[in-house]
């Protein structure tokens, strides 16, 4: 009796499927192991009936949180880390602007700084870098000014909390400007496209 006509496409999809399976358990990290029942279909849904939550065959779909959260604790941020990653981006902000700053960048450091006093997300924080700021007005006549500035008030909150104070000679060293290929970050550093170039 001659072959069934429908066996080359039957082992066609066959290799395919299988291929397929490797690529999806290369891509969520598990190894893709065939086995004797791999001729299952590739879309198949187990019946309500057979599905055990606990049961280690019944592989849930991986969502997308289990993609965002993955090596990572879900917890929400604590103050403390908040304000480091804070000071971090303050910090780069003052290494990074420049020795002639045009009126807009002064502007604009002044404006984040009232913004940072009203917004930002620790209310006793805020309230306390609202007097800070008050009693130590933003100078942002260029970088050297800026980020002494910005060592001085850290300083006032870091007296606060009963923590060191920073020797200020040494901001320089501690904060440097971001390393970026081709100096891709200096984004500060020519705001001509705005059409602001008055200093
Ligand atoms: C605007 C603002 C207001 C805050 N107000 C409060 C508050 O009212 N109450 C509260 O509990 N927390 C507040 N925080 C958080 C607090 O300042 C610290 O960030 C947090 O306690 C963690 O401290 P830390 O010891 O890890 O170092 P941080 O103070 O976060 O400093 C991070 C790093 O910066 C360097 N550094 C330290 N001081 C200076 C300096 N003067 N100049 C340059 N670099 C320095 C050090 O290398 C340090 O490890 C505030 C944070 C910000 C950004």
């Amino acid at each position: 009796m001659s072959e069934n006509p429908l066996q080359a496409l039957f082992q066609t999809f066959e290799k395919v499927s299988s291929s397929v399976q490797t690529h999806f358990s290369n891509l969520i990290g598990q190894p893709h192991h065939p086995s004797p029942t791999r001729n299952k279909p590739l879309l198949s849904l187990p019946s309500p009936s057979k599905v055990n939550p606990s049961s280690t065959d019944y592989a849930a779909p991986l969502q997308p949180n289990d993609i965002l959260n993955k090596g990572k604790s879900a917890s929400p941020v604590t103050k403390e880390e908040l304000g480091r990653a804070t000071w971090t981006f303050l910090h780069t902000l003052a290494a990074q602007y420049p020795d002639n700053p045009t009126r807009q960048q002064k502007r604009d450091v002044k404006e984040l700084m009232a913004i940072l006093s009203r917004m930002y997300p620790c209310k006793e924080c805020a309230d306390h870098f609202k007097e800070v700021l008050r009693a130590n007005p933003v100078q942002a006549g260029s970088h050297a000014e800026l980020s002494q500035w910005l060592c001085h008030v850290h300083n006032v909150v870091n007296r606060s909390l009963g923590k060191l104070v920073f020797p200020c000679e040494r901001v320089d060293a501690r904060w440097g400007k971001l390393e970026c290929e081709q100096r891709a970050c200096d984004v500060l550093g020519n705001m001509t496209e705005f059409g602001d170039e008055t200093h």
